[in-house]
């Protein structure tokens, strides 16, 4: 295998930063994940969130859109590989984007176990 020269650390993050960036212009979903992130940071600081809620809530945050470039590196790459319909291209394609599916669904769920108690009792408060 031809050796080559290992690029510096600060372009290795300058690579992995233009994924990101590229991921968030190009794809709706990122775009989603970005905004509901930024909405529930806004919920956290009005609800007061305790640091256990902070670390819950960044984690699923990371976890989400982590999941998101995978999909998104998949995607790229089964279209790379192949233009035409094939079933491996779609279990491809389909098992990741369920991979994204399945983190965002408890993301929500443990959203609403962590916020719905303290709306309530913001609510009854009035
Ligand atoms: N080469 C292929 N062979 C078979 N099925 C494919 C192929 N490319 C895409 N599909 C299927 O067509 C549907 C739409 O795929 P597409 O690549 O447009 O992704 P998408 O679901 O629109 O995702 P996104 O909105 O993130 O781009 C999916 O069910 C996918 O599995």
């Amino acid at each position: 295998m031809k050796k080559h020269k290992k690029d510096p650390l600060y372009k290795s993050f300058g690579y992995a930063f233009q994924g990101i960036y590229t991921c968030i212009s190009k794809e709706r979903n990122m775009k989603i994940h970005c905004c509901v992130s930024l909405l529930v940071v806004i919920a956290g600081i009005i609800f007061q969130l305790s640091v256990t809620e902070w670390c819950i809530c960044l984690t699923l945050f990371g976890l989400v859109m982590a999941l998101e470039l995978v999909n998104t590196s998949i995607e790229a790459v089964v279209d790379l590989v192949t233009e035409e319909r094939k079933p491996l291209a779609k279990i491809a394609k389909d098992t990741a984007a369920g991979a994204v599916l399945i983190a965002a669904i408890m993301a929500a769920i443990i959203g609403c176990v962590i916020f719905v108690p303290k709306v309530m009792q913001f609510l009854t408060g009035l």
